[in-house]
């Protein structure tokens, strides 16, 4: 089934380009990784994706099934960090959209980012104040608040920026575990290609323009493949 597709989508900021003609799709249970260097579009295309910035030009058609909400993890700002809120209120702030106007969580919201929870297997800190947690755990949490706003699609925007390797380990696993168990469909901004390669079935490579949108398989037979693939190696090595 798909979930979402676009056809030369394009986004700018005050008239100035930032993605140029984007054609992909996204099919649940698929696994799809944004790569492309510093500033090529990659944030842009995700806010369009959710519907936070109008596009310029193109379609962009999402599945009925994503009416409901689409799971994201946006890129770990400081301030975040330090967000005065329990790791359960957290957790069922991904409730809200599906609230409408009730101004209160209920029993059902409240099952739901528990179950979450234990997903992420962090149950056992609900009480806790967000910002005395690891930054693992903080991305735990928001994985848990992802869950609660979503059922096919996660967008996850450079989740492991500010985790260190162990931590980073951990939440590939638990991102491949929610793809495997729960069938859930990622489409994944990264800059750690090694990982991008080795768990994307797909890759989508944006320079502004499209560069590559296939297999991963096939996007490495290609140069611009190549070359990114050796950069993964190489951090990888380090
Ligand atoms: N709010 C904004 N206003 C104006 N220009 C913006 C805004 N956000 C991004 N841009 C510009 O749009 C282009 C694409 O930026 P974007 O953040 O989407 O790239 P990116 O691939 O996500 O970069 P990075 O890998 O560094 O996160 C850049 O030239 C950037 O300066």
């Amino acid at each position: 089934m798909q979930l979402l597709h676009c056809e030369n989508l394009s986004f700018s900021y005050d008239g100035k380009v930032a993605v140029k003609d984007v054609t992909f799709s996204i099919s649940s249970g698929e696994y799809i990784c944004i790569v492309g260097e510093n500033g090529s579009g990659k944030s842009t295309l995700v806010k369009g994706l959710l519907q936070l910035h109008p596009p310029s030009g193109g379609t962009l058609r999402l599945g009925d099934c994503l009416k409901g909400g689409i799971g994201y993890l946006p890129q770990q700002k400081t301030s975040w960090k330090h967000f005065p809120a329990s790791v359960l209120e957290v957790t069922l702030s991904g409730c809200l959209n599906r609230m409408k106007l009730r101004p209160f969580y209920g029993k059902k919201e409240k099952q739901q980012a528990m179950e979450n929870l234990e997903r992420m297997g962090i149950a056992h800190l609900h009480r806790h104040c967000f910002r005395e947690l690891s930054g693992g755990q903080q991305q735990r949490v928001l994985l848990a608040r992802a869950l609660c706003a979503a059922k096919h699609l996660l967008i996850l925007d450079e989740p492991i920026a500010s985790l260190d390797p162990i931590a980073a380990k951990e939440f590939y696993e638990q991102i491949q575990r929610l793809h495997t168990e729960l069938h859930m469909a990622v489409l994944m901004v990264s800059h750690d290609m090694k990982n991008a390669l080795s768990y994307g079935e797909k890759i989508l490579h944006l320079d502004t323009k499209q560069l590559f949108f296939g297999t991963t398989d096939a996007y490495l037979a290609t140069g611009t493949g190549q070359r990114f693939g050796e950069r993964g190696q190489q951090i990888s090595c380090t």
